[in-house]
């Protein structure tokens, strides 16, 4: 099991201690022939707007992970994956809410990036460039990196 990332805890809880946990899907989509990631920005208007992350959102009633992620990339980046690889999951505490990041590796899709909600993106390679990072993104970068060690033959 992941261990609870609190984020920002500095700052009050909203809805208190018994919140409901808020199912996201998240993708991480790899072009391996160019050794580099997909990151985007928080859209203008949303919680934590500008700040990088990797592409997803909520899971709506009766859908699963990958048919969120389906759905979600299409809406904001205007891409249609193919299989979504799960990988990890990571519960995070945030002052607006208490979320729980499926985290899925993609390697196919089609069609051109578009971001249909005013979001930048960039493709990254390890030590991203780009800032700020959304808390609950920098465990993935470190997962990444990890892999990344293990795949140089590094402990
Ligand atoms: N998409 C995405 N969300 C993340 C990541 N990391 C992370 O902590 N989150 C959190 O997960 C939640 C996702 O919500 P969202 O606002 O992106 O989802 P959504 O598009 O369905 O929102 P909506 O209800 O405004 O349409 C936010 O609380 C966000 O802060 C990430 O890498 N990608």
């Amino acid at each position: 099991m992941s261990e609870l990332l609190v984020a920002d805890g500095e700052r009050p809880r909203e809805g208190g201690v018994d919140r409901p946990i808020t199912e996201v899907a998240v993708g991480v989509l790899i072009d391996d022939a160019q050794g580099c990631f997909l990151l985007t920005t928080r859209p203008p208007g949303k919680v934590y707007a500008g700040y990088w992350e990797f592409p997803g959102g909520k899971l709506e009633a009766g859908e699963t992970v990958a048919q969120a992620l389906r759905r979600e990339l299409q809406e904001e980046i205007g891409v249609t994956i193919g299989q979504a690889h799960p990988w990890h999951q990571k519960l995070v505490d945030y002052p607006h809410a208490l979320v729980r990041l499926h985290f899925c590796k993609v390697y196919d899709w089609s069609g051109e990036l578009q971001m249909h909600e005013g979001q930048e993106f960039a493709w990254q390679t390890l030590p991203v460039t780009v800032e700020p990072v959304l808390p609950g993104t920098v465990p993935v970068l470190e997962w990444l990196a990890q892999e990344a060690g293990q795949a140089a033959g590094q402990p």
